[in-house]
Protein backbone atom coordinates (compact mmCIF):
# COMPACT_ATOMS: atom_id res chain seq x y z
CA UNK A 1 0.00 0.00 0.00
CA UNK A 2 1.00 3.33 -0.52
CA UNK A 3 2.54 5.32 1.99
CA UNK A 4 0.82 7.48 4.48
CA UNK A 5 0.00 10.74 2.88
CA UNK A 6 -1.52 14.62 3.45
CA UNK A 7 -4.91 15.26 2.82
CA UNK A 8 -5.76 17.32 -0.16
CA UNK A 9 -2.56 16.83 -1.75
CA UNK A 10 -1.70 14.51 -4.71
CA UNK A 11 0.18 12.37 -1.83
CA UNK A 12 -2.98 11.66 0.13
CA UNK A 13 -4.22 8.20 0.98
CA UNK A 14 -7.58 8.67 -0.20
CA UNK A 15 -10.69 6.33 1.26
CA UNK A 16 -14.25 6.23 -0.59
CA UNK A 17 -16.74 5.65 2.21
CA UNK A 18 -20.15 3.94 0.55
CA UNK A 19 -22.51 5.05 3.10
CA UNK A 20 -22.47 7.63 5.24
CA UNK A 21 -24.52 6.85 8.94
CA UNK A 22 -22.97 6.50 12.31
CA UNK A 23 -20.93 3.63 11.58
CA UNK A 24 -19.42 5.60 9.11
CA UNK A 25 -19.22 8.35 10.91
CA UNK A 26 -16.64 6.58 13.42
CA UNK A 27 -14.61 5.08 11.18
CA UNK A 28 -14.22 8.48 9.29
CA UNK A 29 -13.00 10.00 12.42
CA UNK A 30 -10.23 6.69 13.07
CA UNK A 31 -9.21 7.40 8.98
CA UNK A 32 -8.79 11.02 10.07
CA UNK A 33 -6.22 10.58 13.16
CA UNK A 34 -3.91 8.79 10.07
CA UNK A 35 -4.32 11.81 7.90
CA UNK A 36 -6.02 9.69 5.62
CA UNK A 37 -7.76 11.77 3.35
CA UNK A 38 -11.83 10.38 3.28
CA UNK A 39 -14.34 10.57 1.18
CA UNK A 40 -17.75 9.94 2.31
CA UNK A 41 -20.66 9.14 -0.04
CA UNK A 42 -25.10 8.68 0.47
CA UNK A 43 -27.90 8.76 -1.11
CA UNK A 44 -29.08 11.69 1.11
CA UNK A 45 -26.78 15.14 1.74
CA UNK A 46 -25.32 16.14 5.52
CA UNK A 47 -25.34 11.86 6.50
CA UNK A 48 -23.03 11.64 9.84
CA UNK A 49 -19.92 10.81 8.14
CA UNK A 50 -19.97 13.66 5.25
CA UNK A 51 -19.99 15.96 8.61
CA UNK A 52 -16.82 14.69 9.36
CA UNK A 53 -15.22 13.60 5.80
CA UNK A 54 -12.71 15.47 3.60
CA UNK A 55 -15.56 16.10 0.80
CA UNK A 56 -18.70 13.84 -0.05
CA UNK A 57 -20.89 13.16 -2.86
CA UNK A 58 -24.26 12.20 -2.78
CA UNK A 59 -25.32 9.43 -5.27
CA UNK A 60 -27.83 6.56 -5.64
CA UNK A 61 -25.00 3.81 -4.82
CA UNK A 62 -27.50 1.36 -6.25
CA UNK A 63 -27.30 2.73 -9.26
CA UNK A 64 -23.62 1.23 -11.22
CA UNK A 65 -23.22 3.46 -13.47
CA UNK A 66 -23.44 6.53 -10.68
CA UNK A 67 -20.97 4.09 -8.60
CA UNK A 68 -18.21 3.79 -11.33
CA UNK A 69 -18.19 7.34 -12.54
CA UNK A 70 -17.52 8.72 -9.36
CA UNK A 71 -14.75 5.67 -8.32
CA UNK A 72 -13.19 6.88 -11.36
CA UNK A 73 -13.54 10.26 -10.65
CA UNK A 74 -12.22 10.18 -7.08
CA UNK A 75 -9.32 7.67 -7.68
CA UNK A 76 -9.46 6.18 -4.03
CA UNK A 77 -6.88 3.71 -2.66
CA UNK A 78 -9.47 1.48 -0.98
CA UNK A 79 -13.23 1.94 -0.95
CA UNK A 80 -14.85 1.04 2.28
CA UNK A 81 -18.32 -0.62 2.06
CA UNK A 82 -20.51 1.11 5.27
CA UNK A 83 -23.91 -0.38 3.95
CA UNK A 84 -25.05 -3.10 1.97
CA UNK A 85 -27.22 -1.51 0.00
CA UNK A 86 -24.61 -0.53 -2.99
CA UNK A 87 -24.32 -1.57 -6.56
CA UNK A 88 -21.87 -4.54 -5.72
CA UNK A 89 -21.70 -5.74 -9.49
CA UNK A 90 -19.92 -2.45 -10.06
CA UNK A 91 -17.26 -2.91 -7.52
CA UNK A 92 -16.51 -6.64 -8.31
CA UNK A 93 -15.59 -5.25 -12.08
CA UNK A 94 -13.66 -2.36 -10.65
CA UNK A 95 -11.57 -4.79 -8.33
CA UNK A 96 -10.67 -7.19 -11.44
CA UNK A 97 -8.89 -3.70 -12.70
CA UNK A 98 -6.90 -2.94 -9.81
CA UNK A 99 -9.10 -1.33 -7.17
CA UNK A 100 -9.56 -2.22 -3.64
CA UNK A 101 -12.58 -2.50 -1.93
CA UNK A 102 -12.91 -3.81 1.77
CA UNK A 103 -12.69 -6.76 2.45
CA UNK A 104 -13.65 -7.70 -0.74
CA UNK A 105 -15.88 -7.10 -4.03
CA UNK A 106 -17.06 -10.10 -3.27
CA UNK A 107 -17.93 -9.96 0.26
CA UNK A 108 -19.71 -6.81 -0.03
CA UNK A 109 -21.32 -8.42 -3.17
CA UNK A 110 -22.22 -11.86 -1.21
CA UNK A 111 -23.77 -10.27 1.87
CA UNK A 112 -25.66 -7.33 0.07
CA UNK A 113 -28.09 -10.30 -0.33
CA UNK A 114 -29.07 -12.77 2.36
CA UNK A 115 -29.26 -15.67 -0.23
CA UNK A 116 -25.51 -15.03 -1.12
CA UNK A 117 -24.14 -15.48 2.41
CA UNK A 118 -26.47 -17.97 3.98
CA UNK A 119 -26.00 -20.61 0.82
CA UNK A 120 -21.97 -20.09 1.22
CA UNK A 121 -22.11 -20.86 5.21
CA UNK A 122 -24.87 -23.16 5.36
CA UNK A 123 -24.17 -25.51 1.70
CA UNK A 124 -20.52 -24.60 1.11
CA UNK A 125 -19.11 -23.90 4.63
CA UNK A 126 -21.54 -26.28 6.12
CA UNK A 127 -21.93 -23.92 9.49
CA UNK A 128 -25.40 -25.02 11.41
CA UNK A 129 -28.04 -21.99 10.99
CA UNK A 130 -31.82 -22.42 10.90
CA UNK A 131 -33.73 -24.08 8.29
CA UNK A 132 -34.67 -21.70 5.37
CA UNK A 133 -36.11 -21.32 1.97
CA UNK A 134 -36.04 -18.69 -0.63
CA UNK A 135 -39.06 -17.42 -1.93
CA UNK A 136 -40.22 -14.92 -5.16
CA UNK A 137 -44.01 -15.27 -5.10
CA UNK A 138 -46.64 -15.31 -2.28
CA UNK A 139 -47.29 -18.82 -3.33
CA UNK A 140 -43.65 -19.82 -3.03
CA UNK A 141 -43.85 -18.00 0.08
CA UNK A 142 -46.92 -20.29 1.24
CA UNK A 143 -45.16 -23.69 0.47
CA UNK A 144 -42.52 -22.39 2.40
CA UNK A 145 -44.50 -21.33 5.38
CA UNK A 146 -45.63 -24.87 5.56
CA UNK A 147 -42.43 -26.63 5.20
CA UNK A 148 -40.77 -24.42 7.39
CA UNK A 149 -43.66 -24.71 9.99
CA UNK A 150 -45.03 -21.96 12.62
CA UNK A 151 -43.25 -19.81 14.30
CA UNK A 152 -40.65 -18.42 11.64
CA UNK A 153 -39.28 -15.27 10.72
CA UNK A 154 -39.75 -13.66 7.24
CA UNK A 155 -37.27 -11.10 5.66
CA UNK A 156 -36.45 -9.41 2.43
CA UNK A 157 -33.19 -10.94 0.82
CA UNK A 158 -31.94 -6.97 0.80
CA UNK A 159 -32.91 -5.67 3.86
CA UNK A 160 -31.15 -4.27 7.47
CA UNK A 161 -31.75 -3.24 10.90
CA UNK A 162 -34.99 -5.11 10.56
CA UNK A 163 -36.39 -3.25 7.71
CA UNK A 164 -39.38 -5.63 6.05
CA UNK A 165 -38.65 -8.34 8.73
CA UNK A 166 -41.27 -10.30 10.99
CA UNK A 167 -41.81 -12.72 13.04
CA UNK A 168 -44.91 -15.17 12.15
CA UNK A 169 -46.47 -17.34 14.83
CA UNK A 170 -49.67 -17.77 13.79
CA UNK A 171 -51.71 -18.68 10.41
CA UNK A 172 -53.64 -15.70 10.40
CA UNK A 173 -49.87 -13.40 10.07
CA UNK A 174 -48.94 -14.65 6.66
CA UNK A 175 -50.66 -12.22 4.78
CA UNK A 176 -49.29 -9.31 6.68
CA UNK A 177 -45.63 -10.28 7.32
CA UNK A 178 -45.80 -10.83 3.38
CA UNK A 179 -47.11 -7.52 2.49
CA UNK A 180 -44.86 -6.11 5.04
CA UNK A 181 -41.67 -8.05 3.32
CA UNK A 182 -42.59 -6.89 -0.13
CA UNK A 183 -42.89 -2.69 1.18
CA UNK A 184 -40.40 -3.32 3.54
CA UNK A 185 -36.87 -4.39 1.42
CA UNK A 186 -34.43 -2.02 0.30
CA UNK A 187 -34.59 -2.94 -3.42
CA UNK A 188 -38.58 -2.82 -3.49
CA UNK A 189 -40.64 -5.84 -3.90
CA UNK A 190 -39.05 -9.04 -4.67
CA UNK A 191 -37.50 -12.86 -3.15
CA UNK A 192 -37.84 -13.13 0.39
CA UNK A 193 -36.13 -15.83 3.04
CA UNK A 194 -38.13 -17.61 5.10
CA UNK A 195 -36.40 -18.92 8.46
CA UNK A 196 -37.12 -21.45 10.94
CA UNK A 197 -37.42 -19.38 14.25
CA UNK A 198 -34.48 -20.22 16.50
CA UNK A 199 -35.80 -20.66 20.18
CA UNK A 200 -32.12 -19.14 21.36
CA UNK A 201 -30.65 -18.68 25.39
CA UNK A 202 -28.95 -15.45 24.02
CA UNK A 203 -27.40 -14.15 20.80
CA UNK A 204 -24.15 -12.80 20.21
CA UNK A 205 -22.28 -10.46 17.78
CA UNK A 206 -18.78 -11.36 17.84
CA UNK A 207 -16.79 -9.03 16.17
CA UNK A 208 -13.60 -10.64 14.26
CA UNK A 209 -10.96 -8.51 12.76
CA UNK A 210 -9.00 -10.07 9.87
CA UNK A 211 -5.78 -8.19 9.87
CA UNK A 212 -2.32 -8.58 8.18
CA UNK A 213 -1.51 -10.53 10.97
CA UNK A 214 -3.92 -12.81 10.73
CA UNK A 215 -7.52 -13.12 13.23
CA UNK A 216 -8.34 -11.30 16.07
CA UNK A 217 -11.33 -11.75 18.30
CA UNK A 218 -13.35 -9.29 20.18
CA UNK A 219 -15.14 -10.52 23.55
CA UNK A 220 -18.41 -11.78 22.39
CA UNK A 221 -20.97 -8.95 22.42
CA UNK A 222 -24.94 -9.91 23.90
CA UNK A 223 -27.82 -8.15 22.45
CA UNK A 224 -31.55 -7.62 22.44
CA UNK A 225 -33.58 -6.73 19.64
CA UNK A 226 -37.00 -5.62 18.85
CA UNK A 227 -38.61 -5.66 15.27
CA UNK A 228 -35.03 -6.63 14.32
CA UNK A 229 -33.22 -3.84 15.57
CA UNK A 230 -31.11 -3.76 17.83
CA UNK A 231 -32.07 -1.94 21.45
CA UNK A 232 -29.24 -2.54 23.65
CA UNK A 233 -25.53 -4.49 23.22
CA UNK A 234 -22.92 -5.04 25.99
CA UNK A 235 -20.03 -6.70 26.20
CA UNK A 236 -18.61 -9.30 27.63
CA UNK A 237 -21.56 -11.62 27.39
CA UNK A 238 -20.76 -14.51 29.50
CA UNK A 239 -20.57 -17.98 27.70
CA UNK A 240 -19.28 -20.89 28.08
CA UNK A 241 -15.36 -22.05 27.08
CA UNK A 242 -16.90 -24.55 24.72
CA UNK A 243 -19.98 -21.77 22.88
CA UNK A 244 -17.01 -19.27 22.31
CA UNK A 245 -14.77 -21.96 21.01
CA UNK A 246 -17.20 -23.29 18.40
CA UNK A 247 -18.29 -19.48 17.99
CA UNK A 248 -14.58 -18.85 16.77
CA UNK A 249 -14.66 -21.63 15.04
CA UNK A 250 -17.61 -20.31 12.53
CA UNK A 251 -16.64 -16.93 12.66
CA UNK A 252 -12.81 -17.34 11.23
CA UNK A 253 -14.64 -20.09 8.78
CA UNK A 254 -16.91 -17.42 7.27
CA UNK A 255 -14.55 -14.15 7.69
CA UNK A 256 -11.76 -16.51 6.01
CA UNK A 257 -14.39 -17.61 3.08
CA UNK A 258 -15.24 -13.79 2.61
CA UNK A 259 -11.56 -12.84 2.82
CA UNK A 260 -9.82 -9.48 3.16
CA UNK A 261 -8.53 -7.43 5.80
CA UNK A 262 -11.25 -5.54 8.17
CA UNK A 263 -13.41 -5.97 10.76
CA UNK A 264 -16.91 -8.19 10.55
CA UNK A 265 -19.87 -8.33 12.67
CA UNK A 266 -20.46 -12.48 13.21
CA UNK A 267 -23.71 -12.67 14.42
CA UNK A 268 -24.87 -15.91 16.50
CA UNK A 269 -27.80 -17.52 18.32
CA UNK A 270 -26.65 -19.39 21.55
CA UNK A 271 -28.64 -22.23 22.88
CA UNK A 272 -26.67 -23.88 25.88
CA UNK A 273 -23.53 -25.14 23.70
CA UNK A 274 -25.25 -24.98 20.36
CA UNK A 275 -23.78 -21.93 18.08
CA UNK A 276 -25.82 -21.10 15.31
CA UNK A 277 -24.80 -18.84 12.37
CA UNK A 278 -27.17 -16.17 12.02
CA UNK A 279 -25.32 -13.78 9.57
CA UNK A 280 -22.29 -11.57 9.16
CA UNK A 281 -21.33 -7.93 8.35
CA UNK A 282 -18.16 -7.58 6.55
CA UNK A 283 -17.98 -3.61 8.50
CA UNK A 284 -18.28 -2.96 11.85
CA UNK A 285 -21.63 -3.98 13.49
CA UNK A 286 -24.53 -1.74 15.19
CA UNK A 287 -24.19 -3.34 18.21
CA UNK A 288 -20.68 -3.31 18.39
CA UNK A 289 -21.28 0.71 19.13
CA UNK A 290 -20.87 -0.36 22.76
CA UNK A 291 -16.66 -1.05 21.68
CA UNK A 292 -16.79 2.62 21.72
CA UNK A 293 -16.45 2.96 25.65
CA UNK A 294 -15.61 -0.70 26.49
CA UNK A 295 -12.44 -1.54 23.84
CA UNK A 296 -8.99 0.94 24.20
CA UNK A 297 -9.64 -0.03 20.45
CA UNK A 298 -12.95 0.16 19.03
CA UNK A 299 -14.55 -1.75 16.30
CA UNK A 300 -14.00 1.58 14.25
CA UNK A 301 -10.30 2.13 15.20
CA UNK A 302 -9.66 -1.81 14.56
CA UNK A 303 -11.57 -0.94 10.88
CA UNK A 304 -9.14 1.16 9.84
CA UNK A 305 -5.96 -0.44 11.36
CA UNK A 306 -6.88 -3.54 9.84
CA UNK A 307 -7.66 -2.07 6.16
CA UNK A 308 -5.02 0.46 6.27
CA UNK A 309 -2.53 -2.91 7.10
CA UNK A 310 -1.15 -1.98 10.40
CA UNK A 311 -0.65 -3.95 13.18
CA UNK A 312 -3.28 -5.11 15.97
CA UNK A 313 -0.82 -6.84 18.91
CA UNK A 314 -3.99 -6.86 21.48
CA UNK A 315 -7.48 -5.84 22.08
CA UNK A 316 -8.04 -4.65 25.57
CA UNK A 317 -11.26 -4.51 26.89
CA UNK A 318 -11.75 -2.34 29.56
CA UNK A 319 -14.66 -4.01 31.46
CA UNK A 320 -18.09 -5.05 31.73
CA UNK A 321 -20.03 -1.99 29.67
CA UNK A 322 -23.32 -1.54 27.71
CA UNK A 323 -24.76 0.66 24.80
CA UNK A 324 -28.40 1.88 24.07
CA UNK A 325 -29.86 2.85 20.91
CA UNK A 326 -31.45 6.49 21.07
CA UNK A 327 -34.78 5.48 18.86
CA UNK A 328 -36.43 8.88 17.51
CA UNK A 329 -40.13 8.55 15.98
CA UNK A 330 -42.30 11.01 14.32
CA UNK A 331 -41.60 13.63 11.06
CA UNK A 332 -39.27 16.71 11.43
CA UNK A 333 -36.03 18.02 10.26
CA UNK A 334 -33.26 19.45 11.79
CA UNK A 335 -33.88 17.65 15.75
CA UNK A 336 -32.97 19.17 18.63
CA UNK A 337 -31.49 17.63 21.62
CA UNK A 338 -32.44 18.26 25.31
CA UNK A 339 -31.46 17.22 28.87
CA UNK A 340 -27.92 16.06 27.67
CA UNK A 341 -26.72 17.12 30.25
CA UNK A 342 -28.93 15.31 32.67
CA UNK A 343 -28.13 11.90 30.38
CA UNK A 344 -24.55 12.29 31.14
CA UNK A 345 -24.46 13.15 34.91
CA UNK A 346 -23.53 9.42 35.44
CA UNK A 347 -19.64 8.81 35.93
CA UNK A 348 -18.46 6.58 32.68
CA UNK A 349 -21.65 7.34 30.71
CA UNK A 350 -20.78 8.68 27.38
CA UNK A 351 -23.32 9.78 24.17
CA UNK A 352 -22.64 10.07 20.79
CA UNK A 353 -25.08 12.24 18.60
CA UNK A 354 -25.37 11.34 15.21
CA UNK A 355 -26.65 14.16 13.53
CA UNK A 356 -28.84 12.74 10.80
CA UNK A 357 -30.98 15.83 9.37
CA UNK A 358 -34.01 14.41 9.37
CA UNK A 359 -36.54 11.49 10.82
CA UNK A 360 -39.39 10.09 8.89
CA UNK A 361 -41.14 7.35 10.62
CA UNK A 362 -38.33 5.65 13.36
CA UNK A 363 -35.04 6.23 13.18
CA UNK A 364 -32.02 5.45 14.91
CA UNK A 365 -30.00 9.31 16.09
CA UNK A 366 -28.01 8.64 18.98
CA UNK A 367 -26.33 6.17 21.39
CA UNK A 368 -25.66 6.06 24.97
CA UNK A 369 -22.92 4.50 26.08
CA UNK A 370 -22.01 3.20 29.89
CA UNK A 371 -19.58 1.18 31.90
CA UNK A 372 -19.60 -0.13 35.51
CA UNK A 373 -19.16 -3.25 37.71
CA UNK A 374 -21.25 -5.57 36.18
CA UNK A 375 -23.44 -5.69 32.64
CA UNK A 376 -26.63 -4.82 34.67
CA UNK A 377 -25.41 -1.93 35.90
CA UNK A 378 -24.23 -0.94 32.94
CA UNK A 379 -26.84 -1.37 31.09
CA UNK A 380 -28.94 0.28 33.55
CA UNK A 381 -27.25 3.22 33.42
CA UNK A 382 -27.17 3.56 29.18
CA UNK A 383 -31.42 2.87 29.28
CA UNK A 384 -31.70 5.76 32.08
CA UNK A 385 -29.75 7.51 30.28
CA UNK A 386 -31.35 7.58 26.98
CA UNK A 387 -34.67 7.66 28.49
CA UNK A 388 -32.97 11.39 30.10
CA UNK A 389 -32.28 12.35 26.72
CA UNK A 390 -35.32 14.82 24.91
CA UNK A 391 -35.27 14.88 21.11
CA UNK A 392 -37.64 17.99 20.00
CA UNK A 393 -38.55 17.81 16.38
N1 LIG B 1 -34.38 -17.27 12.44
C1 LIG B 1 -34.49 -16.48 13.51
N2 LIG B 1 -34.92 -16.97 14.70
C2 LIG B 1 -35.06 -16.17 15.79
N3 LIG B 1 -34.81 -14.85 15.78
C3 LIG B 1 -34.39 -14.30 14.63
C4 LIG B 1 -34.20 -15.07 13.44
N4 LIG B 1 -33.76 -14.25 12.46
C5 LIG B 1 -33.67 -13.02 13.02
N5 LIG B 1 -34.06 -13.05 14.31
C6 LIG B 1 -34.06 -11.90 15.24
O1 LIG B 1 -34.11 -10.70 14.48
C7 LIG B 1 -32.88 -9.97 14.61
C8 LIG B 1 -32.52 -9.29 13.32
O2 LIG B 1 -32.32 -10.28 12.32
P1 LIG B 1 -31.18 -10.10 11.23
O3 LIG B 1 -29.89 -9.84 11.89
O4 LIG B 1 -31.26 -11.22 10.29
O5 LIG B 1 -31.75 -8.76 10.52
P2 LIG B 1 -31.04 -7.57 9.82
O6 LIG B 1 -32.14 -6.78 9.21
O7 LIG B 1 -29.97 -8.10 8.97
O8 LIG B 1 -30.42 -6.74 11.00
P3 LIG B 1 -29.03 -5.94 11.02
O9 LIG B 1 -28.81 -5.38 9.67
O10 LIG B 1 -29.29 -4.90 12.06
O11 LIG B 1 -28.00 -6.93 11.47
C9 LIG B 1 -31.86 -10.98 15.09
O12 LIG B 1 -30.79 -10.37 15.75
C10 LIG B 1 -32.75 -11.84 16.01
O13 LIG B 1 -32.98 -11.22 17.25
N1 LIG C 1 -27.88 -2.47 11.01
C1 LIG C 1 -27.13 -1.72 10.07
C2 LIG C 1 -26.81 -0.33 10.62
O1 LIG C 1 -27.02 -0.03 11.78
N2 LIG C 1 -26.26 0.53 9.77
C3 LIG C 1 -25.96 1.90 10.12
O2 LIG C 1 -27.13 2.67 10.00
C4 LIG C 1 -26.97 3.63 8.96
C5 LIG C 1 -28.27 3.91 8.24
O3 LIG C 1 -29.10 4.61 9.12
P1 LIG C 1 -30.48 5.28 8.61
O4 LIG C 1 -31.35 4.13 8.16
O5 LIG C 1 -30.98 6.00 9.81
O6 LIG C 1 -30.13 6.19 7.45
C6 LIG C 1 -25.90 3.07 8.07
O7 LIG C 1 -25.29 4.04 7.25
C7 LIG C 1 -24.98 2.46 9.11
O8 LIG C 1 -24.17 3.43 9.72
MG1 LIG D 1 -28.37 -8.76 12.04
Amino acid sequence: MKPFGTPYSDRALRVLLLGSGELGKEVAIELQRFAVEVIAVDRYANAPAMQVAHRSHVIDMLDGAALRQLIEAEKPDLVVPEIEAIHTPTLLELEKGGLRVIPTARAAWLTMDREGIRRLAAEELKLPTSPYRFCETEAEYRDAAAQIGLPFVIKPVMSSSGKGQSVVRHEDELQAAWDYAQSGGRAGKGRVIVEGFVDFDYEITLLTVQHKDGASFCAPIGHRQEDGDYRESWQPQPMSDAALVEAQRQAAAITGALGGWGVFGVEFFVKGHHVIFSEVSPRPHDTGLVTLISQDLSEFALHARAILGLPIPAIRQLGPSASCAVLVEGDGDAPRYLNVAEALSQPDTQLRIFGKPTVKGRRRMAVTLARDEDIETAKAKAIAAANMLRVEL
